[in-house]
Order: structure tokens, then C-alpha cells, then sequence
């Protein structure tokens, strides 16, 4: 499904984060947004996602968001944000669960397909021999797969991922990442997400939107936004930039 942003705006707490942003997702596509410290990237996801009142448009699929019901967006946009809100004392499996609540009928009961879809899920990221346990006891990383889990079993086509990785360790960074990577081959998944490792952001997306004080900067296949002179300029940092075999590798390097 494409997701299309026109002219958005989103002001907090009557302070303009974000000035008429323009982006497009074709469907299956993964872009990824990159930006220093509160350039409003975070701010753009949630937007995205229907969580934020903004100006301007988002579509997905044609459909203007404010014209879905919450069922029928939570069908097709599923969003993980940075630090979710977590109900105290609830295992993992039923969190996972929360994630087919728009299948599931007002009062009613979930079905067997939708355990199989959060079996599935768990299973795919490592999660099963954590489904019973609260999630509060599990670790930083074990959490935000869980996130992602929960945010898989909603079976959207969108998927808004907000540094999805940030608390993983490298091994389960590019695991995380493959998995959404074939899914997005396999079933037509289109990924918006933000990242701050910008080598990373650049091997896992077809384009790198480069977001500074709320307005795009620049936008592109990775190799036209990780340059050195583009960096600098918004990074305020020196970095070299080496060709790799998915993407230029950003090597940040003292001054
Ligand atoms: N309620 C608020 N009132 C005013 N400004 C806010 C409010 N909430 C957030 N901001 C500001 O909005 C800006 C954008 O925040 P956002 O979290 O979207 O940035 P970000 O690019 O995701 O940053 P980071 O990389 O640090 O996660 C920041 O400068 C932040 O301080």
C-alpha cells in the first residue's frame, strides 16, 4: 500500500515541529528517515500512524487516515513507537495478542487463526520461550522485539517502525531487520522507519529521507544522502564514507 504525505505540518503544544513535509512510500517500498536529534522524525512517524493531529494529507492506499475508522487503519498501518505504554503485569503472549484486536469482534473472543498468527510471530523472533513471562521482567532488547511482534501479528501493510533496533544487540539487530526485510519481499510490506545508525539505514532502505529542524533536507537512494558533505552539514560531525556492498559504510571520524 503507498503511503503519500502532502504539505504535513504538526505543531506541539502550539510549537511547529514539523513545516510541510512531502513523502512518498510506494507500496513495498522501505524508506527510512535519518536526522540529528529532534528534527522531528519521530514526531513524522506518529503522525503517519494517526497518532498525532496534524495538517496536510496522509493517504494510504488513495484513503485520506482521517477517513479510516480505527479498525480499518489498525488493518493496515501498524506503528511501533519508542517507549510504548505497557499494562502492568502482562505476559508477553497477551501483548503480542493486543496486536489482532482488529480482527477480533467488541467482547468477543480470539480465534484460532489469530494464535496461530501470534505463535508464528513469536516464533519468527525468538520470542517463545518468553510468551509466559510479564513483560516487565524481560530485558531492554527482549521488549522491543516484543513491540515489533505485537506489531506483525496486526497484519498491516504498513509498517512504521520508530528505531526499531535501538536496544538490540548486533546479532539480533540484523535478524530483526531480515525479517522485515523478507517480509517486505515476500508479502509487499512497505516499511517507513526511522534510524540513527546511518550505515544500517542505508544497507536496509531503497531511500533515505534526511529530515533537519522539521523540513526535508534531502532525499534519495542511500549513496545521493550518506555524503560526506551532507553530513557534515547536518550531523555537524566528520564522517568518511566508504562504498560497501549494500550501501555506503559511515565511519564517523574525530576532527
Ligand atoms: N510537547 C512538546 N512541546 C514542544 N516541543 C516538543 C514537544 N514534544 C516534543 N517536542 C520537540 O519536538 C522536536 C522533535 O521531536 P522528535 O521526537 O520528533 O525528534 P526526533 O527527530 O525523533 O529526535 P530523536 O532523534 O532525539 O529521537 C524536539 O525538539 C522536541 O523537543
Amino acid at each position: 500500500m503507498t503511503v503519500h504525505v502532502t504539505g504535513l505540518r504538526v505543531a506541539l503544544d502550539g510549537t511547529p515541529i514539523l513545516h510541510g513535509v512531502d513523502l512518498t512510500v510506494a507500496a513495498g517500498e522501505w524508506v527510512t528517515v535519518i536526522g540529528p536529534n529532534g528534527a522531528g522524525k519521530s514526531t513524522l512517524l506518529r503522525a503517519v500512524g494517526g497518532l498525532l493531529p496534524f495538517t496536510g494529507t496522509v493517504t494510504i492506499a488513495g484513503t485520506e487516515l482521517g477517513r479510516l475508522a480505527r479498525r480499518a487503519r489498525a488493518r493496515r498501518v501498524a506503528t511501533v513507537v519508542q517507549s510504548p505504554v505497557v499494562p502492568p503485569g502482562m505476559a508477553v503472549l497477551d501483548y503480542v495478542l493486543l496486536g489482532r484486536t482488529p480482527y477480533i469482534a467488541p467482547l468477543g473472543r480470539e480465534s484460532a487463526a489469530d494464535l496461530t498468527a501470534v505463535h508464528d510471530v513469536l516464533r519468527r523472533l525468538d520470542l517463545e520461550p518468553f510468551a509466559s513471562r510479564r513483560l516487565e521482567t524481560l530485558s531492554g532488547g527482549e521488549r522491543q522485539r516484543v513491540f515489533l511482534a505485537r506489531a506483525l501479528a496486526q497484519g498491516a501493510s504498513v509498517l512504521l517502525l520508530d528505531e526499531p533496533t535501538s536496544a538490540l544487540d548486533i546479532g539480533h539487530q540484523q535478524e530483526v531487520l531480515e525479517l522485515v526485510d523478507r517480509l517486505r519481499r515476500e508479502n509487499g510490506l512497505t516499511v517507513l522507519a526511522t534510524m540513527h545508525d546511518l550505515t544500517t539505514a542505508g544497507e536496509y532502505a531503497d531511500r533515505l529521507v534526511l529530515l533537519a529542524d522539521g523540513r526535508v533536507a534531502a532525499a534519495g537512494p542511500p549513496a545521493d544522502v550518506l555524503t560526506e558533505t551532507l553530513l557534515a552539514e547536518h550531523y555537524r560531525v566528520r564522517v568518511r564514507v566508504i562504498p560497501g556492498d549494500h550501501g555506503p559504510l559511515v565511519v564517523p571520524v574525530r576532527g
